[in-house]
């Protein structure tokens, strides 16, 4: 059994949020950010949201866990880790040495391009995108996307934020009946 319930308790997410910070107008003005540093530099709050995270895919067979540059390494890693599954970083445009598939794609605050190396995934791998925060959905779709290029089946999503408002998982859930895991729900913004 893990150390931690598959449902943490009310007092456990409140423990969870309280190491989210708000900073306001940044990057840019009108954007509420979530900071999981405080997350990051508390050890029990990040140990209890990895576990919370890999939880549900315990036993459901994934083979590449797909973590999004920068701050999706942070879980995705980890994640891989507690799955036995290989781990397949997307980059932003420019960073992997190979040969590489890109997409374009527009976030909350910006448009940019992901990477992935050509034959990182197998044909019919199960495969799990992970990220830090779900806000629009549109790095995590795109993710997905040259995942599924390389013949990856979407087995899930996993997120340690997701904030609600940004319409994110209708985005990410419009074309298939996908496990959408997220740990702190932020639906005010
Ligand atoms: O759901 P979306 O609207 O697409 O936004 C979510 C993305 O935005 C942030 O990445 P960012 O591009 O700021 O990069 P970083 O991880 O390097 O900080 C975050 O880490 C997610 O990848
Ligand atoms: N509001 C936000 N806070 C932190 N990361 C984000 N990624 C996209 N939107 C974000």
């Amino acid at each position: 059994m893990f150390a931690h319930d598959a449902l943490p308790s009310e007092q456990a997410l409140r423990y969870l949020r309280a190491h989210i910070r708000d900073v306001p107008d940044f990057p840019t003005p009108g954007i509420l950010f979530k900071d999981i540093t405080p997350l990051l530099a508390e050890p029990r709050a990040f140990h209890m949201t990895l576990d919370l995270l890999a939880y549900p895919f315990i036993g459901q067979h994934i083979d590449a866990v797909v973590a999004i540059e920068s701050r999706g390494f942070l879980f995705g890693g980890a994640l891989a880790a507690r799955l036995n599954a290989s781990l397949v970083p997307v980059r932003k445009r420019g960073k992997l040495p190979g040969d590489v598939d890109r997409i374009a794609y527009a976030l909350e605050y910006g448009e940019a391009e992901l990477e992935m190396h050509k034959d990182s995934i197998q044909p019919g791998a199960q495969v799990l995108v992970v990220d830090d925060v779900l806000a629009t959905g549109g790095t995590a779709s795109a993710a997905a996307e040259l995942a599924r290029r390389q013949g990856g089946v979407i087995g899930g999503f996993a997120f340690a934020v997701e904030l609600g408002a940004l319409g994110g998982r209708a985005r990410l859930s419009s074309s298939d009946d996908l496990k959408i895991h997220t740990i702190l729900r932020f639906d005010g913004g």
